[in-house]
């Protein structure tokens, strides 16, 4: 064994292959960026994925270890941002000619943690199409309760009175608020003390979901200043779909707790 053997790093270092010709000196920055970020949405899925299996076994402190791990690594993901900021919108549009139709629409990983995380929507699904592992992946998480379904399932497992039609709903579809488990919500909230593991995990999910809206706003904003209001290579409008996506919530109720503390 050694370094080189056991990284893969031939493999690995042999992956960045511009496709701008004569090579721009700045492709290499887009190719590292990516690259890393995908690695780090494989660990994500990885730390999700089992979060979501010690939940459904009721190990909900166990799940606590892999969601603190999932937050570092969105934030090292956050922070990145500025690396590729130092891109400039003459630079990119000098290679981006090069890049087709290629698109981030198409990072299954990204669709399958947006999946794990409960963004649940079946026409994503399409797109991959072509690629067979992936696409079964996503078929996979599609339909299988999400993180937050596993939480709930949990605490109705534990007596806490979620609504039958939350824990019966269809889980191949995004949840929907419902005031009844705001209510469940805000009783453990204006008790924390005696429900302190269930309050700490709920606020574990709001960094979760608050740590995501910063990546997706980070994104948003280096779009912005590359490529200004030019429609996306993957056929959207650009900005102003990921502006869009900035008003999606994982976890409605333990936001609209927020409003009913104290009154
Ligand atoms: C100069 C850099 C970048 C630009 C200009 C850019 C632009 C865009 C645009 C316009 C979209 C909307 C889809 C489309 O029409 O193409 C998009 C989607 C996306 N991009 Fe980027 N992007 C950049 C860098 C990145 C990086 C570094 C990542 C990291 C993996 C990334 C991941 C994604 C993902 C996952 C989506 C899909 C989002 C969703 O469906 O909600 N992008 N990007
Ligand atoms: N959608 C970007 C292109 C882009 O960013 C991209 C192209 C190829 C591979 C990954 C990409 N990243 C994220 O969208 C654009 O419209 O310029």
């Amino acid at each position: 064994m050694s370094y080189d053997s056991y990284l893969q790093l031939p493999t690995l270092l042999a992956a960045q292959q511009p496709v701008s010709d004569p090579v721009h000196h700045d492709e290499m920055l887009f190719i590292i960026q990516h690259q890393t970020s995908e690695l780090w949405l494989k660990l994500m899925l990885h730390e999700l994925t089992s979060a979501m299996d010690l939940l459904a076994g009721d190990e909900m402190r166990v799940s606590l270890k892999r969601i603190a791990r999932v937050k570092h690594i969105q934030r090292t993901l956050t922070d990145q941002w500025s690396v590729l900021a130092t891109l400039t919108p003459s630079e990119y549009a000098e290679f981006r000619g090069f890049l087709g139709h290629a698109s981030g629409f198409q990072s299954w990983q990204y669709r399958a943690v947006e999946f794990a995380l409960g963004n649940k929507n079946r026409g994503m699904l399409k797109v991959h199409r072509a690629d067979p592992d992936a696409y079964a992946l996503l078929d996979d998480l599609l339909n299988r309760p999400s993180l937050y379904d596993e939480f709930l399932r949990g605490l109705a497992r534990r007596g806490y009175p979620i609504p039958q039609r939350v824990l019966e709903r269809d889980v191949t579809t995004a949840h929907v608020s419902d005031p009844e488990l705001t209510k469940v919500f805000a009783d453990i909230y204006s008790h924390a003390h005696d429900h302190w593991d269930v309050y700490e995990a709920c606020e574990e999910l709001v960094d979760l979901e608050d740590n995501f809206q910063l990546w997706r706003f980070r994104h948003l904003k280096t779009v912005q200043r590359t490529i200004g209001m030019k429609t996306g290579t993957g056929g959207s409008s650009g900005v102003g779909f990921l502006q869009r996506a900035l008003d999606l919530t994982f976890f409605p109720e333990l936001f609209a707790v927020r409003t009913e503390i104290g009154r």
